[in-house]
């Protein structure tokens, strides 16, 4: 059964309710699959993984999760279907004023009953398990500062040490790279992708970094204005593509498509792919 069947689905925001953030949305994600969502600034990035973490509802369109329509179901039971999909925001909603460790192991409140939970406030529960998955992002020496203490990078690994603590069978993660230097980058989407292929998760990553893109992910889903550009194995995305689908996004216009050498295309793609995060 796919994690993920999209048909048709279009999306709207409720405070822009005209101008759909995504249209005629088609895809099918299996279980254990690895994609990247790459495309510019606004494509829909960013609503196509709330849509798919059940946050918002689809206006138009078909869409099953683990083989259920979510919005069909009763409350408990989108509830139950929630706990299996685990969103990494860009930046993690983490209490200011709690230490990292008991905002870590927050991942697990869902499996707790409400005394656990509770207790855990004051007294974490498994501090080891934080430390390991805090270590995983080489930020176990953090473990009982305050998050208000980290800086935006350690902010967000500890927002990702949350996801390795969640049961979840889908890591839908946005844009993890934003405030890493590239040592971390690598290593944050080689854990990632390790543990999503430990536990048969299926990852679903939001970057703007084109080239981590296809170094690390097989499936590279590519979004323009709310649509689908393309769709296709990273053997088949060509520096062509990429910079069509960053076209007009730099400063400047870009040369066509394939009108330098296969090498100024290949110079531009890169450059358009990362200044597109600038
Ligand atoms: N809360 C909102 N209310 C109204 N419109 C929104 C809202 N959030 C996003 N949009 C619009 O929806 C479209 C898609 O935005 P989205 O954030 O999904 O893009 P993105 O690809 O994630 O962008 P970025 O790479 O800049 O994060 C954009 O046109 C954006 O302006």
């Amino acid at each position: 059964m796919p994690t993920y069947q999209l048909q048709n689905l279009t999306v709207r925001h409720l405070r822009a309710p005209s101008a759909p953030a995504l249209q005629a949305i088609n895809l099918t994600i299996e279980q254990g699959e690895q994609l990247a969502l790459i495309g510019p600034s606004g494509a829909g990035k960013t609503t196509l993984l709330a849509t798919l973490s059940l946050s918002h509802k689809p206006a138009e369109g078909s869409f099953h999760a683990f083989g259920a329509d979510p919005w069909a179901l009763g409350e408990a039971a989108r509830h139950r279907l929630r706990a299996q999909l685990f969103l990494a925001p860009q930046t993690p909603p983490l209490p200011p004023r709690q230490r990292v460790v008991t905002a870590v192991l927050a991942a697990r409140l869902p499996q707790w009953s409400v005394w656990r939970a509770l207790a855990s406030l004051f007294k974490p529960a498994d501090p080891q398990a934080a430390w390991q998955a805090l270590s995983r992002f080489n930020l176990g020496d953090k473990l009982y500062s305050r998050v208000d203490r980290l800086s935006g990078g350690e902010r967000q690994r500890c927002g990702l040490a949350r996801l390795l603590l969640s049961p979840a069978k889908a890591l839908l993660v946005d844009e993890p790279l934003s405030a890493l230097d590239p040592a971390l980058s690598e290593l944050t989407l080689t854990t990632l992708r390790e543990e999503a292929a430990a536990r048969d998760a299926t990852l679903i990553c939001s970057l703007h970094q084109v080239e981590l893109a296809l170094a690390h992910f097989p499936r590279i889903v590519a979004l323009r204005n709310g649509s689908v550009e393309f769709d296709l194995p990273r053997e088949q995305v060509t520096p062509q593509m990429i910079a069509a689908l960053y076209q007009g996004e730099s400063q400047g216009e870009p040369p066509a498509a394939g009108s330098g050498t296969p090498h100024e295309d290949d110079a531009l793609a890169v450059k358009l792919g990362v200044g597109a995060c600038l």
